[in-house]
């Protein structure tokens, strides 16, 4: 288990040391657009889990948006601070 700071952590380094079979170097490749529409994705995915699927499968499909976010955080040059700043 782990925090969303943490994941952050995580994601930021891995974008630096670029470890070979990561899935998250290869979304950063892929860029913005990619991600986006991941985020997207993965956002239709909480709503239905949400509505039809029960909580256990809701929070699963809402760590995955997470991750996504945080990909597309690092990928427009975002860090933690940017975004708490608005909440
Ligand atoms: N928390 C996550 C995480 N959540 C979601 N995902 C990605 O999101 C996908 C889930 O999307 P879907 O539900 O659409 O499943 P899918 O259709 O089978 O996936 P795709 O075919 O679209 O890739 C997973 O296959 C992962 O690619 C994640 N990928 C990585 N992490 C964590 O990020 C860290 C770095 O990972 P790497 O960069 O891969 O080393 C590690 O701690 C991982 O646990």
């Amino acid at each position: 288990m782990k925090t969303f700071e943490q994941l952050f952590a995580e994601l930021s380094d891995k974008a630096v040391s670029r470890p070979a079979g990561s899935g998250t170097v290869a979304a950063l490749d892929a860029g913005v657009h990619a991600i986006g529409k991941k985020v997207v994705e993965e956002a239709a995915e909480v709503w239905m889990a949400a509505e039809h699927e029960g909580p256990e499968r809701a929070a699963e499909e809402i760590s995955q948006l997470l991750y996504h976010l945080q990909v597309l955080m690092i990928a427009s040059g975002l860090g933690l601070d940017d975004v708490y700043a608005h909440l």
